[in-house]
Order: structure tokens, then sequence, then C-alpha cells
């Protein structure tokens, strides 16, 4: 039996979606997460950061699932999600939708493009939660907002935050980018360790602009990968809290494979954030089930549309 796949990036977060509502390939869970492990692998396979399976919903117009290269399953993804909505928006000829992820059903929609020809979705990035027993992190207080954490650093300022995967961010200077600061205490919470069990997406931020960020994300269940969208999302919402940016307002947040816009909106104590971007295809591809070996290939056009995109985002960040 062939397993049709398509290659995709949300910022050079890259995913092979697999349509289960198209076809049923009597998964497991224990099968799903085999496959991300075999096929995301870079090196003897097609390589990814990790799989969206795309189910039948009964209460919405379809589940994402997400799987990482690790085989873990996540309960959101950002960039993901706008290419789970690009398919499903065009499978059911709609132009937006509902998608149920793990924890929350979200809304897409098509968006005007985010550069020129470049397909664009926007996806809402919600329930967002400051509870460190959502995260979880093990730590004797009940949030941690904008303050130091001296088992990871003296120096840093974090704040953590479930969107509702969960996520430790700092703000940060050019040289503690350079330094190999980030993947030292990525790598410690990401193994067996007392503060966070489940591991965590470490994001490092340096504004570089008027409503205008870099991020870079070390990825749970995957490390370092060009860009994580739940990661700049909530980014975006520690910068608008610590007054660096506005409620309300389109931010520009360059990452190593591009760029997206964010709103975050504050509703009284709780706030949503749209996440606008691109959802690139780069090849729809047929794997033999049993032996993985690549059957079909065929590619998409749409990489070099996206590659000006990069050129711009790679001379503002440089
Ligand atoms: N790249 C994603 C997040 C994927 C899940 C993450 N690694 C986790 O385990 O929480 C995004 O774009 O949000």
């Amino acid at each position: 039996m062939m397993i049709e796949l398509i290659k995709c990036h949300g910022s050079g977060n890259d995913f092979l979606l697999i349509d289960e509502m198209e076809k049923d390939y009597g998964f497991t869970d224990e099968g799903r997460r085999e496959l991300a492990i075999a096929l995301c692998n870079r090196e003897k396979s097609l390589g990814a950061d990790g799989i969206l399976y795309i189910l039948q919903s009964e209460k919405a117009d379809a589940i994402m699932r997400v799987f990482n290269s690790d085989g873990s399953e996540a309960s959101m993804c950002g960039n993901g999600l706008r290419c789970a909505a690009r398919y499903v928006c065009e499978k059911l000829g709609i132009e937006q939708a509902i998608i149920e992820t793990m924890k929350a059903d979200l809304q897409v929609r098509k968006e005007a493009e985010i550069y020129p020809g470049i397909p664009t979705y926007q996806v809402e990035i919600s329930p967002v939660s400051f509870q460190l027993s959502d995260l979880p992190l093990n730590l004797d207080r009940d949030t941690l907002i904008q303050e130091k954490l001296p088992e990871l650093s003296d120096g840093l300022v974090f704040t953590a935050l479930a969107v509702p995967n969960p996520h430790l961010v700092a703000m940060v200077s050019r040289e503690h980018l350079e330094s190999g600061m980030q993947k030292e205490l990525s790598e410690k919470v990401n193994g067996p360790n007392d503060l966070f069990p489940d591991g965590v997406n470490v994001s490092f931020i340096r504004k570089v602009g008027d409503r205008e960020i870099y991020v870079r994300t070390f990825e749970r269940g995957v490390g370092f990968t060009n860009a994580c969208g739940t990661a700049m999302s909530a980014s975006s919402l520690v910068t608008c809290l610590t007054g660096d940016n506005a409620f309300e307002e389109a931010i520009s947040v360059y990452n190593n494979g591009g760029m997206v816009q964010c709103v975050v909106h504050k509703h009284g104590d709780t706030y949503t954030i749209d996440l606008i971007g691109n959802a690139t295809y780069l090849y729809k591809a047929a794997i033999d089930r049993d032996s993985y070996q690549v059957v079909d290939m065929q590619e998409f056009s749409e990489e070099e549309s996206y590659k000006k995109l990069q050129e711009h985002a790679r001379a503002i960040i440089a």
C-alpha cells in the first residue's frame, strides 16, 4: 500500500502532510509515531521537522495532529496549522475553516499574500495560559513572567507560557544569540530534568526595529528549526507585555526561514494571537508503506517566490 503525502513548510519549518480523511491507512498512534521517526530523518529519508496528520472531525472541518521528528506528539503547531489550513480549505473549496487540534478548535482562513506570489493563511493561536501547571514547569509558584530563573541562567529574564504547547522565552542581545547559551540551556530542559518534565520549546527574541522582532527557537522533540509558529506567537505576546510592541498591531516576526506577522489580542485577562504567514508546498510523493521508499514524486513550483521573501527577511536580520 502507498502512503500519499505533501511536503510543505511554514517559514521553512517543514512538514510531511498526510491526509487520513481521503484514505484510511488504519494507522495506530504507535504507527504514526514510527512513521514520524522514519520519514522525518534527514539523513535516511525525506526529512522534516514533523508530520501533520489530517483526520475527519465530528465537530470541525478537520482534525490536525502533529508528531515531532522524534515521534512525540505536540498539542499544537502554528506553522503546521497554516499548511493544514491551506490543505483543508483547498480540499473543501472554502476560504475559512475550523480545525480541531489536541486542546482547541481553531479558526483558520486564507489571507492576502504576505509577499507577492505566496499562498498565505491566518491561524488562531489559543488558548494562552501563564499557569506553570499548564506547561508544566515545576517551581514553587504559579507563574514566571519576566523573571530570572537561576537554575538556567544568572542574567536572562524569562517568561513561561503555554499556547497551549509549552514555551520559555527570553529577550536577548545579539551577543546572547551568538553564544552557545540557547543550545546549552535548551538541551538541559529537554533532557531528563526536574523543571520541565515534558520538555519545552525555548526561544530567544531580539528586537530588530519598530514592530519588528527576530525569534530563534529550539523546539522540543526536534532541536533548532528554521522557525516555530507557536513560539513566534508566544514571543510576540511577551513583547506586548514588556511594552516593546503593542496589542492589536501587526508585528513582523523574522526567523531563520523567513518572516510572519503576529497580531496579539487582549480580551480582559486572556489573550489570543493571529499568526499570518506562508503555507508553501514543495512536492507531493507516494511512499511504499513497508519499505518507506519513495515511489513517485512531483514537485510544485512555489519555492521560487518564497526565496524572494527569504532574501528580504535575511537583509532585515543581518
Ligand atoms: N513548529 C511548531 C511547533 C511544533 C511542536 C513543538 N515542537 C512542541 O513539541 O511543542 C510550530 O510552528 O508551532
